[in-house]
């Protein structure tokens, strides 16, 4: 998408700020399912929706997880998502009771074509920027549009060179 701000700035994910960020999440979802019955299950958007929908599903102890795949993005270019694997619609029907788990909302347009196929569902992420929020019912931590987040599956530890930029 050409109307894409640019990523200005960088937050970098560890898997340990992940863990702590999905389990805060969680705990925040605990007291938030419908007259307070449980969740049904929970609907991990994949790819970047499976990690934390684990975490989350292991917290809450949900052992019915289903998946709804969306793919738009290629690298850091958007376009029009496209569900390419639609939930059990038996076990999700409107989406009431169903948990709705992705990495983050962004512009929103994955969250848009989800919340479509369940519209009673909660939707939840870990992370939400701005033009993202009104899709998310629960968040942990917003972050500017012009951030790109690099998540932890997405990184590996490396080398850098010390401040003073001279080599031991
Ligand atoms: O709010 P949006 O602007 O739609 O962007 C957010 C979505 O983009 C990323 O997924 P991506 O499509 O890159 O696929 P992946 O999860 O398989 O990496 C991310 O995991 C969200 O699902
Ligand atoms: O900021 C981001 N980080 C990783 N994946 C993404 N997909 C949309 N926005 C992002
Ligand atoms: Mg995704």
């Amino acid at each position: 998408m050409t109307d894409r701000l640019p990523h200005e700035k960088g937050f970098h994910v560890s898997w340990d700020q992940l863990h702590r960020d999905a389990r805060a999440l969680a705990w925040r979802l605990q007291d938030l399912s419908p007259e307070g019955k449980g969740w049904k299950a929970i609907v991990a958007i994949t790819r970047g929706g499976m990690a934390p929908a684990m975490i989350i599903a292991r917290e809450l102890d949900i052992r019915l997880v289903d998946t709804i795949s969306v793919k738009s993005y290629q690298h850091q270019n958007q376009s029009e998502p496209q569900v390419i694997k639609a939930p059990d619609p038996e076990l999700v029907g409107d989406g009431t009771g169903i948990l709705i788990i992705d990495d983050l909302g962004d512009t929103g347009k994955t969250l848009e074509v989800v919340r479509q196929h369940m519209p009673n569902a909660h939707v939840a992420t870990i992370y939400a920027k701005p033009m993202g929020k009104p899709m998310v019912n629960s968040y942990i931590t917003e972050v500017s549009q012009d951030t790109w987040i690099f998540f932890p599956w997405d990184m590996a530890l490396q080398y850098v060179k010390p401040y003073t930029g001279l080599d031991d």
